[in-house]
């Protein structure tokens, strides 16, 4: 059985506040995007280990016990049966890009080993398991618009359609430690809900709508800002890095011609949004 886990962008961050637990509150709009690895699971004619992991495309670091997809296997071997396992992934989504690739990876590994090994799993339940893998883990199961706050694991679906529009998203080769851009961060509640930001136009979000990771990591990598201001010379409608960089996207109203002879060496694609 074959699956596509996709992508996402944040439209807007707000980190709001410093937890007792180190970890922050924020707010943001998670928004699915056409940008995909592939993941298949087949039954394993021997059973001399429980599973095998094949990794093509993008390189990833760490074990095979560390990737999600393998994590979210043995999550659920705990409670369910299921069969010895081979795993073919096509890293396509640039890693540590603020695209939550890996959390869609463990997601995806959820519903089709729900489906593959009839689990009989509702919603609701692989939610609480994707959420034991990470913060944002769970967003991919339902994989629709949403206003998220809490860590960035409190999901409240929010009507919002990009139908019409054309996303380009570069990737350069920068990499961002999460957990350093949230350490340079003051966090603080923003003056306009993010839920009101995305009701009007998306000509307007560029006034609005702010990802709080963008003043320090723009600070230290100049390079990532002057992306963003090259996909407004271009015409987009608005820019913003997501997540915690270090890929930035445009929103435009047309596609653009050639966009991947734009940006050098940079990981560039365009897609259509829903
Ligand atoms: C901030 C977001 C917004 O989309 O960034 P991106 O990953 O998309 O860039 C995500 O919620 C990130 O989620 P994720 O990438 O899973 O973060 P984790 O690996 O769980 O955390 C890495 C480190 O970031 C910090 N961290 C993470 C999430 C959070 N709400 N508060 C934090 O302070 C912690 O120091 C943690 O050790
Ligand atoms: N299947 C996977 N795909 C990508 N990254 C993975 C996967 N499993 C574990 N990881 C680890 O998760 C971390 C974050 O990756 P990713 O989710 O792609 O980035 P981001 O959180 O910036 O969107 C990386 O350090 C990577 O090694």
């Amino acid at each position: 059985m074959i699956t596509f886990p996709n992508a996402k962008i944040n439209l807007g961050l707000n980190i709001v506040e410093k937890r007792a637990d180190g970890y922050h509150n924020l707010e943001t709009i998670f928004y699915p995007i056409h940008l995909q690895d592939a993941l298949e699971v087949t039954r394993r004619e021997k059973d001399d280990t429980p599973y095998t992991l094949h990794v093509k495309g993008t390189a990833l670091e760490g074990a095979p016990e560390d990737n999600l997809v393998v994590k979210a296997y043995e999550l659920l071997k705990k409670d369910h049966e299921m069969p010895p396992i081979d795993i073919h992934l096509f890293k396509h989504i640039p890693t540590g890009a603020g695209l939550g690739g890996g959390s869609s990876d463990c997601a995806f590994m959820i519903k089709l080993l729900n489906e593959k090994f009839r689990l009989n799993l509702s919603l609701e339940e692989m939610e609480g398991y994707a959420a034991r893998l990470g913060a944002d883990c769970a967003f991919f199961i339902r994989n629709q618009p949403v206003f998220a706050t809490g860590i960035g694991n409190i999901f409240e679906p929010i009507r919002l359609s990009l139908s019409g529009c054309y996303l380009v998203l570069v990737k350069p080769d920068i990499f961002v430690s999460t957990r350093e851009a949230f350490a340079h961060i003051t966090p603080h509640k923003p003056e306009v809900s993010l839920k009101e930001i995305v009701r009007q136009p998306v000509e307007i979000w560029k006034d609005s709508m702010k990802n709080d990771f963008e003043d320090s990591v723009f600070l230290q990598h100049p390079e990532i800002a002057a992306i963003k201001d090259e996909l407004y010379d271009l015409g987009a409608v608005f820019a913003s890095m997501s997540g915690s960089g270090s890929s930035v996207y445009g929103i435009f109203r047309q596609p653009i011609e050639n966009v991947d002879e734009k940006f050098g060496d940079c990981f560039c694609r365009q897609r259509e949004l829903d």
